[in-house]
């Protein structure tokens, strides 16, 4: 309760700091500490080389100004985020994809790396890379009629195992091995049956005060212990991401080149259009 007056009074009263990029807004409510990251790039959130940017200085800046949490949401009504731009990839250059990919990979290690204790209010639907930043989070409230799952063998292309980690953290092995090799998209009811998320919540507004609760529970308990701690739960997974993370960049660039993968993004790409035009 406390938890909410504080949050209602972020939205009027209460000072707080605002920092934003072209399709970020963070605001930090001086009373809680808590930062909340909210992405906008309409209509989707689809993640292009400078969302990725933007996502990602936004993070470090919350984390390097020793706020006490970070929720990270969406400014968009009914997509957390779409995941990577296909329009980003279709037809791009090698360069490009290489870039866009090293942009998705800074996002990951710096928000699942990230010291501060973190929660995703998923205020919309969170397929591939949508999941991924919400799975990189350590709690998940999230609202009804969405998906959200790590949907890539139904496109015909591989998760790296670092893309799959944050499931991996979540779900027990044997689900987390049949969803990835289906490429599941969870409705909210069955993620939250699965374990994928915590919370389902009625509007943005519970999302936020779940995660604030969440986040609130840290109180008491010594920030740098915590933040260790977490880490060292999270270091395997970090530290064969690091190993391979050049590879990865290359292993992705050599197929999202390949002509036949171009025509599959180019044909999901038409398909997406049409269903938005009907
Ligand atoms: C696809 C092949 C990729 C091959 C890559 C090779 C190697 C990759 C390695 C693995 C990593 C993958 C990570 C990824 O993130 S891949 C991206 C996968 N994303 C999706 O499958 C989501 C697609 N989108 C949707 O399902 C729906 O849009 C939605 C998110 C459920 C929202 O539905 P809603 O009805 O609200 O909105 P619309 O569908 O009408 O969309 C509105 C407009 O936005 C455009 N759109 C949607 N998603 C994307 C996207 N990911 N990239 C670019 N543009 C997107 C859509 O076309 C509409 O545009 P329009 O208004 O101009 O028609």
């Amino acid at each position: 309760m406390m938890h909410l007056n504080l949050l209602r009074l972020g939205a009027c009263r209460v000072p707080s700091r605002l920092m934003s990029t072209k399709s970020t807004s963070v605001e930090i409510n001086d009373k809680t500490g808590v930062a909340i990251l909210s992405m906008c790039r309409p209509p989707v959130n689809s993640q292009n080389v400078q969302f990725l940017r933007d996502l990602k200085s936004s993070i470090y800046e919350i984390e390097n100004n020793k706020s006490r949490g970070l929720i990270l949401t969406s400014a968009n009504s009914n997509v957390f985020s779409a995941g990577l731009d296909i329009l980003e990839m279709y037809n791009a250059d090698k360069e490009q994809l290489g870039t866009l990919w090293t942009e998705l990979q800074n996002v990951w290690i710096a928000l699942y790396g990230s010291g501060l204790p973190t929660a995703a209010a998923i205020n919309g639907h969170a397929p591939a890379g949508g999941c991924l930043l919400a799975t990189a989070c350590e709690y998940r409230a999230m609202l009804p009629n969405c998906v959200i799952g790590l949907n890539e063998t139904q496109l015909g292309i591989i998760a790296p195992k670092w893309l799959m980690s944050g499931y991996q953290n979540i779900l027990p092995q044997r689900l987390a091995e049949r969803a990835l090799t289906q490429g599941r998209l969870f409705t909210t009811e069955e993620a939250l049956k699965a374990g994928l998320i915590d919370e389902i919540v009625n509007s943005k507004e519970e999302a936020l005060e779940k995660c604030l609760n969440f986040i609130g529970t840290f109180a008491k308990v010594n920030p740098l212990a915590r933040s260790l701690t977490k880490l060292q739960f999270r270091a395997a997974n970090i530290k064969e991401f690091e190993k391979i993370r050049q590879k990865d960049v290359e292993d992705f660039v050599s197929l999202a080149s390949r002509p036949e993968v171009q025509k599959v993004m180019g044909d999901y790409l038409e398909n997406l259009k049409k269903k938005s035009k009907k």
